[in-house]
């Protein structure tokens, strides 16, 4: 699914308003009755409803909403805010056939003095104030009203946005000054705050609901994100022929694990195993091997000549593809083995947890990736990585578009929502997953999982989106039996082929 910015919005509106063809009153109507029957299916008769509508369209959504509420006996009260008399030319309509509505109980415009009504517990607000239009933070007038608002008892639907929130970049929004709602009703997509943990509780429960936008505007209009859906996923997935033996499902390196962080090397090679690949070869440090040769039998280990380290690069010909990182320990001479190791290797690469690490205290070797690397950070570790602190998970995924861009890379930014960001600058958002998967080793398993798909054929696009996919869908199964509380790497792994089989269906 696109996630268009509020640019585009405007764009795919006059595209439908244009091709359907439908008037803009009328895709307003439309939209304010997909808006009504959700609240109606949430909220009886007998809740007294107030509407804060704003000068804009959004504004004019809330007034339609405020009529039909009304229409259908509702106790409606609206308030219009129209301070510098720039009402849009729909909410003009709006207002009008609302004024007109013999069933509102008071409709009061507000162009200086606001009276602000009692709030109380039971009460429903409509929260329509501003939405995809909203092109400054909130400040005066406006901003006292949310406070207002979110001081009250009242329950809030959010009309398209909270009001405050913007579509896009809330680095420089006041966060006292945004709409704190119940449930947010978007319409038609997501937008990219939506997509932030620290946008989530101004958004409560979200609702997407389908205005009927022109589908071949949704189309045509390039969109830089999207969140990836299930169909996206099955239609990637490689099926077995059935005279494969396992030389030709791909045989996958993992360089893992230091003395004392064996469970990493352990986790990511069960993982990569689940995967599909038909060959695993671990390499670890000498201490690590009964370990890894007890746990996991059905990997074959290659172990360093130091005891406790990764000190040695190894021979990558016979392999497909290489994940690094994972319990690596961030030793001096493991650094040196890392870049020799990356320098040799021919083959697609996954670099996670302290390969990243190491590469953000030599932050000059970035420019020695191939073309194509795969990296995994999490947000701490790409802010290492990056040298930067970011004030927002915006500014954090601007900046890792932009080093996917410049090395030609694919940074999966692990998060509630893990984001891809491809080469070409586009940001796939992945949707499955759980916060029960916030849990030690849980970046293990990821790599394992990627490794493995890179080694069975996928290729770095298809692997990292299938990897995320299923390691979420994993997640996702694991909780349903075991709740999220208990969660741990080990359960993900267990069910990476019920995750298969749900993929396969
Ligand atoms: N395709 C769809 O999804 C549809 C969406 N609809 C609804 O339309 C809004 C977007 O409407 P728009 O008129 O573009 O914008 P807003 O209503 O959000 O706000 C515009 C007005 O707000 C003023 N503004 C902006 N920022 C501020 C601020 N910080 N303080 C005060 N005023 C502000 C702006 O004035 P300017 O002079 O600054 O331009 C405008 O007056 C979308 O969210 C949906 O709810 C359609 O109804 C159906 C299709
Ligand atoms: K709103």
């Amino acid at each position: 699914m696109k996630i268009f910015t509020g640019a585009q919005v405007k764009e795919l509106d006059k595209y439908t308003i244009e091709h359907e063809p439908i008037k803009s009153e009328d895709l307003m109507e439309r939209a304010a009755d997909a808006l009504t029957r959700a609240i109606t299916a949430s909220w009886g008769t007998d809740t007294a409803v107030v509407v804060f509508a704003g000068p804009g369209n959004n504004g004019g959504d809330a007034l339609a909403v405020a009529r039909m509420l009304a229409e259908k006996d509702y106790r409606t009260t609206a308030y219009l805010f129209n301070i510098g008399n720039t009402l849009s030319e729909d909410c003009t309509i709006n207002k009008k056939r609302l004024q007109d509505c013999k069933k509102l109980r008071k409709f009061i415009e507000v162009t200086n003095e606001f009276d602000p009504p009692r709030l109380e517990k039971g009460m429903l607000v409509i929260d329509g104030l501003f939405g995809s239009g909203l092109n400054k933070p909130l400040a005066g007038g406006f901003a006292s009203l949310v406070k207002y608002i979110n001081q009250s008892p009242a329950q809030v639907v959010s009309i398209d946005i909270p009001s405050g929130l913007m579509s896009e970049d809330n680095t420089y929004s006041v966060r006292a000054n945004i709409i704190k709602a119940d449930m947010t009703l978007t319409l038609q997509q997501k937008k990219l705050s939506f997509m932030f943990p620290e946008n989530q509780n101004f958004i409560g429960k979200l609702q997407i609901l389908d205005i009927g936008l022109s589908k071949d505007g949704i189309e045509s209009i390039p969109a830089t994100y999207s969140v990836v859906e299930e169909k996206d996923i099955k239609a990637r997935i490689l099926h077995r022929n059935s005279f494969a033996h396992k030389g030709d499902m791909g045989s996958a390196l993992l360089i893992a694990g230091s003395y004392g962080m064996a469970g990493a090397a352990v986790l990511a090679a069960k993982a990569c195993l689940r995967s599909g690949t038909g060959k695993v070869t671990v390499g670890t440090p000498k201490r690590n091997n009964d370990i890894l040769q007890i746990s996991v039998p059905e990997a074959i280990v290659h172990h360093d000549k130091d005891d406790k380290y990764f000190t040695e690069p190894i021979d990558v010909e016979e392999f497909d593809a290489l994940g690094i990182g994972p319990g690596l320990g961030q030793n001096e001479n493991t650094a040196i083995a890392l870049i020799t190791q990356i320098r040799k290797t021919q083959v697609p690469i996954v670099l996670d947890a302290d390969a990243l690490n190491i590469l953000a205290s030599h932050r000059a070797w970035l420019q020695q990736l191939p073309k194509g690397i795969i990296m995994t950070p999490h947000p701490k570790e790409f802010e290492r990585l990056a040298g930067n602190h970011y004030v927002d998970s915006y500014e954090r995924l601007c900046k890792a578009q932009s080093m996917a861009q410049q090395l030609h890379a694919y940074i999966i930014l692990k998060g509630h929502h893990s984001a891809l960001c491809l080469p070409d600058g586009t940001v796939i958002f992945n949707s499955t997953g759980n916060a029960g998967m916030a849990t030690a080793g849980s970046g293990d398993v990821l790599t394992g999982i990627i490794t493995g798909l890179l080694a069975r054929g996928y290729k770095q696009a298809e692997a990292c989106l299938t990897g995320m996919y299923l390691h979420g869908i994993a997640g996702d199964i694991a909780a349903k039996e075991k709740g999220m509380e208990s969660l741990t790497a080990g359960d993900l792994i267990e069910k990476i082929p019920q995750a298969f089989a749900f993929l396969d269906k």
